[in-house]
């Protein structure tokens, strides 16, 4: 049974599929202070979230059981990804459901801005008639500015367009023929401050976007500007904003979201020049339940071992890219726990080749698989596909990537070779058409050997007797021989040899074959 709790306010109907599933236990907890959800997220394999919820290192480092956390819409500034990552915990978020919602809110705030409609209503609900005060602008003609044209950007401009606006955008993706096809003009930041009537942002806040539009920016606006920001507070420098409202070059500001959430004494919130809504872009009955059907299913995938496709914190793959890729994991990890096991010493660097049809296709999925069976021979569980990368870095090992054109033997290749203080190992593998993945080298000797239960491999002079006394010494352990592969380059020099064994040899017998005159190294690997 997995657990799965839900800390902030997500639609229960959008829930409803990830509640029914057998083999799951939802529990509805919103709202609960730090202190208790870092008490009880040890019991948990899932958590899901909005934007309330802090999932800090702090909390992540007492969720022992967490594989997963889903976040019911698009902004994760709220979850430490490098945290999760390091930890194994894979985050995935709703990016789609929400979009229409949050076009709608910005537009709705950009009306209102125009024509000042919250100023108005505050008025005529305090008993007065003022309609002099409360006059104005059009949309049609004028220029709007859009910073990130992403998802939500993107329908926000289609919106303007069907109002009569011209529309400039920025976003460092924005090719010439998508701006073309959209019908905006691609332009830079600057050239938005000085051309655009109303501006508004829709990047995700990163290192890059955080205060973009500041004091120099400001300096170069139109006077009367309108800003809008329903993305993330910090886009925007506030204290900027505040002045550029306070010295006449920004007319009005529509803001949603706020350097700090929930706002304490923000002093934009007292100017009669700001509207603004409590961060309710994404508050829609339709977008919530989209925004929880999508990261229920994602979740379900993730704890049923089932492709899902928004993680934030692996390599965004389309589902036909990963299905190409499929098959090669099981190789990957195969041989990655192979070649750990047979190389001994500390590890400092693994390169791995990929040669014929399979350099044709996207293999990161397969390096990462490779390092994951490498490195959790030494690390064991805490190493998974989406900290495998994290835990080489750490312990300084270098990887690398390279691929090849066709293999002269094999339509498809894979080699991994590691390097240690104590020398060299390689091992590479293909699929055989019907037979799966096969290890058909191992240090440069030719095998073929399924990768599979247990495997003895030696390392010998090519010499007679070897493989008799071998046989013997397994035969009086009792260790039946279900295979055996012998690989040499030339008569008489070094050879390999793969013995498939019914069960584990244990160490007298093991220490015993290394005794064998002739044999030079023995291994028992389990995969
Ligand atoms: N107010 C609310 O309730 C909601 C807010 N949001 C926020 O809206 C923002 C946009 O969301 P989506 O459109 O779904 O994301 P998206 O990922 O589709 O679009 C973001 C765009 O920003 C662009 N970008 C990144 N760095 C940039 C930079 N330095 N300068 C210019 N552009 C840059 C990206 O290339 C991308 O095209 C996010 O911050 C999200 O968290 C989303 C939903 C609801
Ligand atoms: O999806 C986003 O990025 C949002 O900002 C929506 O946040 P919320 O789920 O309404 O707390």
């Amino acid at each position: 049974m997995f657990k799965i709790l839900v800390s902030d306010a997500i639609s229960e109907e959008g829930l409803k599929k990830l509640m029914d599933a057998p083999d799951v236990q939802v529990d509805i907890r919103p709202g609960l202070p730090p202190e208790e959800l870092k008490a009880l997220i040890g019991e948990y394999d899932a958590l899901l979230v909005r934007s309330q919820t802090k999932v800090t290192a702090d909390l992540l480092a007492s969720a022992r059981n967490l594989k997963a956390v889903g976040r019911a819409g698009v902004g994760v500034d709220n979850i430490d990804i490098e945290a999760a990552t390091r930890r194994g915990i894979i985050v995935v978020n709703a990016p789609d459901g929400n979009t229409i919602s949050t076009a709608e809110h910005t537009f709705a705030m950009l009306m209102a801005l125009a024509r000042n409609i919250p100023q108005a209503y505050a008025s005529i609900q305090s008993g007065k008639w003022d309609r002099k005060s409360f006059v104005g602008v059009e949309l049609r003609g004028k220029t709007l500015g859009i910073v990130g044209l992403g998802r939500i950007g993107t329908e926000v401009a289609k919106r303007a367009m069907a109002f009569g606006m011209t529309v400039l955008a920025y976003d460092p993706f924005l090719t010439r023929e998508r701006a073309d096809q959209l019908g905006v003009e691609s332009v830079s930041v600057d050239d938005i401050c000085r051309r655009a009537d109303f501006i508004t942002v829709h990047t995700p806040l990163t290192k890059e976007t955080r205060h973009m539009i500041s004091g120099p920016q400001f300096a170069l606006m139109k006077k009367g500007v309108r800003i809008l920001n329903c993305a993330r507070g910090g886009i925007i420098d506030e204290k900027a904003l505040l002045a550029a409202l306070e010295d006449g070059t920004v007319g009005g500001a529509a803001l949603d979201v706020f350097e700090e959430e929930p706002p304490k004494d923000n002093p934009l919130l007292a100017s009669n020049r700001v509207i603004a809504t409590p961060h309710l872009g994404a508050s829609t009955v339709e977008a919530q339940i989209n925004v929880a059907i999508d990261v229920g299913e994602e979740i379900l995938n993730i704890l049923h071992d089932r492709p899902f496709k928004n993680a934030v914190n692996l390599p965004s793959l389309p589902a036909e890219v990963m299905r190409a890729v499929q098959p090669y994991l099981t190789l990957g990890e195969k041989l990655g726990q192979l070649i750990s096991q047979i190389a001994a010493g500390r590890l400092s660097a693994i390169e791995v080749t990929y040669g014929g049809a399979v350099a044709e296709r996207e293999v990161a999925p397969v390096s990462r698989t490779i390092l994951k069976g490498i490195l959790s021979y030494h690390h064991g569980d805490e190493v998974n596909y989406v900290n495998a990368p994290f835990i080489a870095e750490t312990l300084g090992i270098k990887v690398t990537e390279t691929k090849t054109g066709r293999h002269k033997v094999f339509n498809d290749w894979i080699s991994v070779q590691l390097t240690t203080d104590e020398g060299t190992h390689s091992a590479a593998g293909t699929l055989f058409n019907g037979l799966g993945p096969r290890i058909v080298q191992i240090d440069g000797y030719s095998v073929d050997v399924a990768p599979q239960g247990t495997l003895l491999i030696t390392r010998h002079i090519d010499q007679p007797g070897i493989i008799g006394q071998v046989g013997s010494l397994l035969g009086a352990a009792g260790v039946n021989i279900a295979a055996m592969q012998v690989g040499r380059k030339e008569l008489g020099g070094q050879a390999v040899m793969v013995l498939a064994v019914d069960k584990p040899v244990d160490a007298e017998t093991l220490a015993n074959i290394g005794q064998v005159p002739g044999i030079l190294a023995v291994r028992d690997v389990s995969l």
